[in-house]
């Protein structure tokens, strides 16, 4: 039973622990998939990748009202598709010859299976060949997690996909059905609807994107529905075969009705791989979600092991992941200098149409609170770069503490919302108040920062 110095299982965010500092230490690596992650291979890289050209192939609308009249002629799909596995999937095979060829990497062994704990630090790797039990002094799971599917009658006898494999598909379909209305159902259908597919969206509650500030959400569905065919509260009760495809029986406000559409995208959420992995054999616990407890120091019950990312964090964001890493890393190098994981200004961005991005309590956070909280909200239309855009649907909204001038949450949808953001992050991140960040620095004008701008100085301070 060969014994290792580290074990990480995961070759996501677990893949950068590892560096020339770690070159006398004994290391295994697990992977039971393809190296990289979900997000380089099925998540944020190929989505966005998407994204960018859904984007350009719908600009002709937003053109057209400023006079520039485009057309959309063609999307070449499966030249779009190929454009971005080909460099996605060279990365990622480039990723793992680095781990198993490169001398950099001589002291670590590639263990390529599924891994799942058998005992107290004994961990058994399905192999191709084989099954190989190791066990380890320490270990990292960063073995994230995977697309849930709901138990709809039906569902398993048709061809549905999820974001792992609707991105790979061959030919654009003609109509799309999107179950779920969370971050992959807006992200695909404002991909599939700008390349012209016609896009129904089957969404339980009475809002898309409903976690987000109720300001925003509604904003959203009032936009998406004038673009996709929206069906709020519904609940999907039967999936079947049609010749063209899939077809979802629903129940709703109006009785039941029947939605159908080429492909089934089905985009319900994820869940923490806990489970395959079987964390509880080595007596790690997870909490009903699904995810392995860790303290700030991202270390389970388990002395030696620590657990990262989807696996463990409730964000499921990539940026949380990697910070988790940094965290994780250097605690296996400093032990006894260990430094704390930092998640109070956890932001999150949506690439769809409009762009959406957040950070920090939404109104109903901070009412629930029941903190003492301002807000101000200052829309694309009342600045200049707004002006030049036409824009007449986009807005921020900032939530801050009248007393101390602290953003307390930032909330904007429009374009260039994930960019936008940023300072407001910033500020929150190093306790700049809304009146110092407004006043004590230039402002380029006319940029689209100045909706920032504004909508800090429109916040009702205490004097
Ligand atoms: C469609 C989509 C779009 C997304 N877009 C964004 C975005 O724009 N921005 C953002 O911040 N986040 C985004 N995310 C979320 C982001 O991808 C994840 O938060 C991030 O990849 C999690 O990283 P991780 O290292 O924890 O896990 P992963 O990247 O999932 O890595 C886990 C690895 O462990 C392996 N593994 C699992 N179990 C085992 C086992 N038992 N044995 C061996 N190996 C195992 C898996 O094969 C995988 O390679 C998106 C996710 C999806 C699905
Ligand atoms: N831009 C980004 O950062 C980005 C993009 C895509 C995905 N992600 C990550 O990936 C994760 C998964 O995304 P997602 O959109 O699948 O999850 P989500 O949690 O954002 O949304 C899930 C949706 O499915 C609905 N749902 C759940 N169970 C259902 C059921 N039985 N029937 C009908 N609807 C049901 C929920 O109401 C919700 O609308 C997210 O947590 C997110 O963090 C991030």
């Amino acid at each position: 039973m060969p014994h290792y110095d580290l074990v990480i299982v995961g070759t996501g965010s677990g893949n950068s622990i590892l560096d020339a500092r770690f070159a006398d230490r004994k290391v295994a690596i697990v992977e039971k998939g393809v190296f990289g992650g979900t997000c380089l291979n099925v998540g944020c890289i190929p989505t966005k990748m998407f994204v960018h050209p859904a984007d350009l192939a719908s600009s002709p609308a937003p053109a057209g009202r400023l006079g520039v009249d485009l057309e959309l002629r063609n999307v070449r799909w499966r030249e779009i598709r190929d454009r971005i596995f080909g460099r996605i999937d060279a990365i990622a095979e480039g990723g793992r010859r680095y781990r198993i060829e490169h001398e950099d990497n001589a002291n670590v062994t590639v263990y390529e299976g599924e891994a799942r704990f058998t005992g107290y630090k004994k961990l058994t790797v399905r192999l191709a060949d084989g099954e190989e039990t190791l066990t380890a002094d320490q270990f990292v799971l960063a073995a994230g997690g995977r697309a849930t599917v709901p138990e709809i009658p039906g569902l398993a006898d048709v061809d549905y996909h999820t974001s792992d494999t609707v991105m790979r598909i061959d030919e654009l379909p003609r109509r799309v059905v999107i179950l779920g209305s969370g971050f992959v159902s807006a992200e695909f259908a404002h991909v599939f609807a700008s390349f012209g597919v016609d896009v129904t969206v089957v969404a339980r509650s009475g809002a898309l994107l409903r976690r987000e500030d109720e300001d925003i959400s509604r904003r959203f569905t009032e936009l998406a529905s004038r673009r996709f065919d929206v069906r709020l509260n519904r609940r999907a009760v039967k999936a079947r075969r049609t010749p063209e495809g899939v077809a979802l029986d629903l129940e709703g406000p109006g009785g039941a009705e029947t939605v159908e559409g080429d492909l089934l995208l089905v985009a319900t959420g994820r869940r923490p791989n806990s489970d395959l992995l079987d964390v509880a054999a080595t007596g790690i616990s997870t909490l009903p979600s699904g995810h392995v407890v860790v303290d700030e120091y991202q270390r389970t019950e388990v002395d030696g092991i620590y657990a990262l990312g989807d696996l463990s964090s409730p964000y499921e964001l990539k940026h949380v992941a990697n910070h988790e890493a940094r965290v994780v890393q250097h605690n296996l190098l400093h032990p006894d200098d260990p430094v704390a994981s930092d998640h109070r200004f956890v932001p999150h961005a949506v690439f769809t149409s409009p762009q959406i991005a957040s950070v920090g309590l939404t109104e109903r956070d901070a009412a629930a609170r029941g903190l003492r909280y301002v807000t101000a909200t200052q829309e694309y239309a009342g600045i200049a770069y707004g002006w030049a855009m036409e824009d007449e649907t986009g807005f921020a909204k900032l939530l801050a503490d009248p007393s101390t001038g602290q953003l307390l949450g930032a909330h904007i949808i429009g374009a260039q919302a994930p960019t936008l953001i940023q300072p407001l992050i910033q500020a929150m991140s190093f306790g700049l108040d809304a009146a110092s960040m407004a006043r004590g620095q230039y402002w380029i004008h006319p940029a689209m920062p100045e909706l920032v701008e504004n909508a800090l100085l429109a916040l009702p301070l205490d004097d």
